[in-house]
């Protein structure tokens, strides 16, 4: 067996025998952790829209199985919800069992919402919010309703808002609500549902999604994360594995925010301009503030 890079915090064999589904797999964030759980015993089926990219990176994960883990990838467009119907029953089906359902696929572009189309608008909804729906719906409907599991949404930091990604910061936040509704209506089926969010994280997809405003908004990230860097991809792979462990087996319902701090202190690449402030409010000219 070829030598694994992985050197998770977690103990070998925590997942053996364990099965997940993990959207967005092949590429970035969602391969490593694909990466991490593969490492720890768990059999991983990654699942997103282009089968070269998911060949590939099935190809390299391989390398990282560890106690009978196995690596399957399949193509499937989350917007579809015959896609999702046969993600889960092809899971099943090849694995018998879906432990862990972890919804990492997504995107958005950079845009003012007041330029935004509608097409535009609801290419993000569909994928984000109502993709990630269709995903929780048939792995409940499916398995997890009769067997519990744990579901783990990525989201994105959009606690202050997101200037430009007015599209995603909405879906991400209707996931995270989605996600407190669901851990009281099915804590009874043993299913806890928990949210990571991303602060700015490194990858080569993520930064080339946006370009050379991508490159620069990474690069600023030494200056406006309190971290003063930007993440690395283990460094939410852990917290998934953290999440989907027994360690966590008292948290749902909760959003781990992994970002430097960034949700705590200035919007990462987004000024207000100057203009002209509205005159305020105040009864008499004795009251208006002077200094
Ligand atoms: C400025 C830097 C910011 C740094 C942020 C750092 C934090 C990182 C956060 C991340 O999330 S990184 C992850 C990056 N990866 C992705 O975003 C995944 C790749 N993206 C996509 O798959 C897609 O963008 C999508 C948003 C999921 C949409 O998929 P779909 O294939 O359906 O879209 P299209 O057919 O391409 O377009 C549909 C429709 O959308 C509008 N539109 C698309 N791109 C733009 C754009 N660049 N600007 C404005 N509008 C856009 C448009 O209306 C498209 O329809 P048409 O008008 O072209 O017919
Ligand atoms: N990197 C960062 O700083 C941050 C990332 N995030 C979020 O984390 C997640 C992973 O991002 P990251 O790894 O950085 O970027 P990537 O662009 O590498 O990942 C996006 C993944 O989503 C998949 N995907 C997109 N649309 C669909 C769809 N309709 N159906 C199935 N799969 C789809 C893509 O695969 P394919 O194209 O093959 O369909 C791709 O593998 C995303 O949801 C992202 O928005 C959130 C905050 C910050």
């Amino acid at each position: 067996m070829a030598n694994s890079a992985v050197k998770s915090v977690f103990a070998p064999g925590l997942f053996k025998s364990r099965v997940a589904i993990v959207t967005g797999g092949g590429t970035g964030i969602g391969q490593a952790i694909s990466r991490e759980l593969a490492h720890l015993g768990c059999s991983v089926v990654i699942a997103s829209r282009k089968a070269d990219r998911l060949a590939a990176a099935a190809e390299k994960l391989a390398v990282d199985c560890r106690e009978g883990a196995r690596v399957h990838h399949t193509v499937c467009n989350i917007r579809q919800e015959a896609d999702v119907q046969r993600l889960v029953s092809e899971t099943l089906d090849k694995f018998g069992r879906l432990d862990f359902l972890v919804n990492n696929g997504g995107g958005q572009f950079v845009c003012p919402a007041s330029d935004m189309k509608l097409k535009g608008w609801n290419a993000v909804i569909e994928t984000n919010l109502t993709g990630t729906f269709l995903c929780i719906r048939e792995a409940h409907r499916q398995w997890m309703k009769r067997n519990g599991g744990s579901i783990v949404n990525i989201v994105m930091d959009a606690y202050k808002g997101w200037p430009m990604f007015a599209h995603s910061a909405a879906a991400r936040s209707a996931v995270e609500n989605l996600s407190k509704t669901l851990a009281v209506e099915w804590a009874s089926d043993r299913i806890r549902i928990n949210c990571v969010a991303p602060g700015i994280i490194y990858s080569e997809t993520a930064v080339a999604n946006y370009g050379e405003q991508g490159r620069e908004v990474f690069l600023r990230s030494k200056a406006r994360v309190p971290a003063r860097r930007f993440g690395h991809v283990e460094e939410i792979s852990a917290a998934v594995a953290f999440l989907c462990s027994p360690a966590a087996g008292y948290v749902t319902g909760q959003t781990l925010y992994v970002d430097g701090a960034v949700s705590l202190y200035r919007t990462q690449f987004f000024d207000v301009p100057e203009f002209e402030p509205a005159e305020g409010w105040y009864w008499e000219e004795s009251s208006k503030a002077k200094l």
